[in-house]
């Protein structure tokens, strides 16, 4: 018989920055506000490489209870016993030390995106989840959103008949005079040393785009990994600055075109007159993806039997109105109380063999472009003493 007490997750947020106030404020909203009522959660600490005042300061930020705990280091945060899950919210460039760090000290982990730099680690750390049976899961919190469930079923219902193309652009225009682009080169977009660069911040958006319309939403077993052709131009950062990737999937004859750029727009008004930013092309219709690849809005289906005009469905994300808040990543961390509720030690929706996959599309992008990374942050040798994991910068 289910229970009606909800199953309650006690979160670490480890480091502080924009996307962890983001995130943490979310885990703070009522579930119910999104009428949710079998999972709940609770903010039982939170870490900041910086200090421990900058760890409780962030505390009194965003709201959480006054007995949640502030630590001065990622260190202590994975050994505190009260915590079920870790959230990474540190740059890609730390991602595979700090979820490494947390992994090997028996914590389950949700990682922000571009879960790693490389490959390889990526496939370490699902390596070190699956031996110590832990959850890990990477945070695309766009597949989580009611908008994208829509759209994977109306593919697999057949309702676009076969999909042959999809054309994803994330894009955000910080073009700037004398070659420059609009982000201080100490600037985790652009900085190498922090894995910067359009391709590991949003490119992974729209190449989440191609993989839920062309790759998993097939069988288990037609499943292909894509063949990749890339145009890869580099900032004087190192960086990439504007990426296209065409993906070709042989086996089903179809192409998925990942578009990004620091220096054009997708949404050059944020308006949605630019048009769709997301096209998911079947022989039967098209569906369209309105509002950045990120957090999108708006479906505007258009098949054959509707005679051109479009079905739009309108998306909006709940607000809990007593915290007056709600951005929409809430129901990526219902996901992951889901799942350790049920025992799953990977998402369904995103489970470690896609997040391989995308990754290596990524690797393999970079390789054709010629952008490179520092060891620091590419090696996937695991190291506790990294100042990755000490915050020594
Ligand atoms: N899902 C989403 O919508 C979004 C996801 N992201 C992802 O979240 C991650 C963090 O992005 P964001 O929050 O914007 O970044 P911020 O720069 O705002 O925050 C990063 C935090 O990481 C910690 N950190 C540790 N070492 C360093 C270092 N050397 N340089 C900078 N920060 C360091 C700091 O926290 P402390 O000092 O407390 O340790 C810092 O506040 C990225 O991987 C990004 O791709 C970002 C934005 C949106
Ligand atoms: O994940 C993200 O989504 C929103 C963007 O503004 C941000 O740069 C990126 O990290």
């Amino acid at each position: 018989m289910a229970s009606s007490t909800p199953y309650t997750v006690r979160w670490g947020i480890l480091a502080t920055g924009w996307i962890a106030e983001t995130f943490t404020k979310d885990l703070l909203t009522n579930p119910a506000s999104r009428d949710v009522h079998d999972v709940r959660h609770e903010v039982v600490a939170v870490s900041s490489s910086s200090s421990k005042d900058r760890a409780a300061d962030f505390i009194k930020q965003v709201n959480a209870p006054s007995t949640t705990k502030a630590y001065g280091s990622y260190h202590e945060l994975v050994a505190d016993p009260d915590v079920d899950i870790i959230y990474v919210a540190t740059p890609h460039s730390h991602h595979f030390q700090n979820a490494m760090l947390a992994l090997t000290a028996g914590k389950n982990v949700l990682c922000e995106k571009s879960l790693t730099v490389t490959a390889a680690q990526t496939r370490k750390l699902i390596e070190t989840a699956r031996s110590k049976n832990l959850f890990f899961m990477e945070a695309v919190w766009t597949r989580y959103f009611p908008l994208s469930i829509k759209v994977r079923e109306l593919i697999t219902s057949g309702a676009l008949g076969n999909v042959y193309r999809t054309i994803a652009d994330l894009s955000v225009g910080r073009d700037a005079p004398e070659g420059k682009i609009d982000f201080p080169d100490s600037n985790r977009m652009v900085n190498a040393d922090l894995a910067g660069g359009a391709l590991l911040d949003l490119g992974i958006y729209a190449l989440t785009w191609v993989f839920q319309s062309l790759y998993h939403t097939q069988p288990e077993e037609e499943k292909e990994a894509p063949n990749v052709i890339a145009a890869v131009n580099k900032y004087h950062t190192g960086a990439d600055e504007t990426t296209s990737i065409i993906l070709q999937f042989p086996k089903h004859k179809s192409h998925g075109i990942a578009l990004t750029s620091l220096r054009v727009a997708s949404e050059p008004d944020n308006k949605d007159t630019a048009g769709a930013s997301i096209r998911i092309q079947g022989g039967l219709g098209e569906i369209q993806v309105v509002g950045p690849a990120y957090r999108p809005h708006q479906l505007r289906i258009i098949t054959k039997e509707s005679d051109g005009k479009a079905e739009v469905i309108d998306f909006t994300i709940p607000k809990d109105k007593e915290r007056d808040w709600g951005h929409g990543m809430f129901w990526e961390a219902d996901e992951a109380a889901r799942c350790l509720r049920d025992g799953q030690k990977q998402s369904k929706t995103l489970p470690w063999s896609e997040s391989i996959v995308i990754m290596e599309v990524m690797d393999e992008t970079l390789r054709q472009g010629g952008v490179t990374y520092p060891e620091v942050i590419s090696t996937d040798v695991f190291d506790p003493q990294s100042p990755l994991n000490t915050g020594k910068r």
